[in-house]
This record gives structure tokens, sequence and C-alpha cells, in this order.
């Protein structure tokens, strides 16, 4: 018996050039556009970590809200960040970065803040939140931290680290969302889509 074919009910656009969050969607049966927002992040600082997070999640999803070819559509944007020490540690600037930043976390815990904004431009209305989750980090020792920023993924992920990547057997442990640490937490899109009055369910593609 062939699958039932469903449309979506509402057009989903994704405010993030992260192919981990499209992943991420993609793997949830939703099917979402992709429009970079182009925001610069260093225009926004925040003392808090989480607030952050949230500021830029929410910049970047009025970026594209904004533009018209987003008329009528659900628009998600995300922002990742690290918090050590009551730092917010984005993406490693190179690899000097990288590396002094897994000597400073190995052995330790930090949390994966990530703001979720949704807007709906069909309203109006724009919800959002920050997910967090304690990453329990491993202790690589100093050739693999060199192997590992040599391979060049710190570079591209907030927290110098994956989950799901090459540092995985460096991360002993997690509490809380993987996918929120991945980049996007999709009980939290959910909770955010139900104060629009939209099912997740509806939007499957
Ligand atoms: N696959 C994977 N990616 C991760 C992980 N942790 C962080 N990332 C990626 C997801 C995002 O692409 C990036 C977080 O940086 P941002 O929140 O600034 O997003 P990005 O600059 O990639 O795109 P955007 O600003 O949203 O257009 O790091 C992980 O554990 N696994």
């Amino acid at each position: 018996m062939t699958p039932m074919t469903v449309e979506p009910q509402r057009t989903l656009v994704l405010a993030s050039a992260s192919p981990a969050r499209l992943n991420l969607l993609r793997q949830a049966g939703l099917a979402p556009h992709v429009i970079v927002s182009g925001f610069d992040e260093d225009t926004l600082d925040h003392d808090e970590p989480a607030a952050l997070a949230l500021a830029l999640a929410e910049a970047k999803a009025g970026v594209v809200a904004g533009l018209a070819e987003a008329a009528g559509a659900l628009v998600i944007g995300c922002d990742s960040v690290l918090e050590l020490d009551g730092e917010a540690l984005g993406k490693p600037a190179d690899a000097a970065e990288a590396t002094a930043r897994w000597k400073a976390m190995r052995g330790r815990a930090g949390v994966l803040r990530t703001g979720h904004c949704v807007i709906d431009t069909a309203t109006g209305r724009q919800v959002s939140a920050t997910a967090s989750t304690t990453v329990r980090f491993g202790e690589p020792s100093d050739a693999e931290v060199a192997a590992y920023v040599a391979s060049g993924e710190p570079l591209h992920v907030a927290g110098a680290f994956t989950l799901d990547g090459l540092s995985s057997p460096f991360i002993d442990g997690i509490d809380g969302d993987h996918g929120n640490v991945i980049g996007l937490s999709m009980p939290l899109l959910r909770s955010l889509l139900g104060e629009l009055d939209v099912s997740i369910t509806d939007l499957w593609a």
C-alpha cells in the first residue's frame, strides 16, 4: 500500500545556513525552504549566553520574515552558543582558539544554549524561547585535540564540537535534548508552533 502523500498546510522557512538544522527538520518530516538571514552576529551582545542566543535567533528570523519571499510563511530562526564559565562561546575564530577551547573544556561540563524564534508572517505573531542541554566533555589527549582541530570541523560549529560528528568520541554524555545541541530542539519547536496555534503534524510534507 503506497503511503498517503500529505501536503503541508503552511509553508515553512528556515532562516539558517546550518545543514544540521535543515537535516533535523527533514528527518522530522518537514520540508522547509532555506533563506539565510545574513545577519551580522557581531552586532549583538548580551551578558547572559541564553539571552544572546535568543536575541540572535529573533534577529535572524526577523530579517527573513521581512522579505517578500517569506510572505505568508512560518519562519524559524535559531542560534546556538556554548556556555562555559559564564561565557557565550560560538564558533572559534581559528585553530588556535579551537585548541585552547578544547583544553579548557575537556573533563568539564558546559551548557549548549540554542535560541529559537518562530514568526507567523500571516498574522505577525512571534514566539521565542531558549533550550538548554548540559554537555559533559570527555578528556581527549593533546594529540586527539590536535587531530580534531586539524580536521577543520570545530571551526564551523558553535562550541567547537559536534555531538554527531568527529568529536562524538570526546562527548561523555548530555542531559537534555540532543537536537538542541545539534542546532534545533524539535520538542521546543513543537511547543512554539503550538503557541501559534499550529500543529507540527500539519507541517509534515
Ligand atoms: N552537526 C552538528 N552541528 C552542530 C553541532 N553543534 C553546533 N553545530 C552547528 C549548528 C550550526 O550550524 C552552528 C551554530 O552556529 P549558529 O547558530 O551561528 O548557526 P550558523 O552560523 O551555522 O547558521 P545561521 O547563523 O543560523 O545561518 O554549529 C553539533 O553537535 N552537530
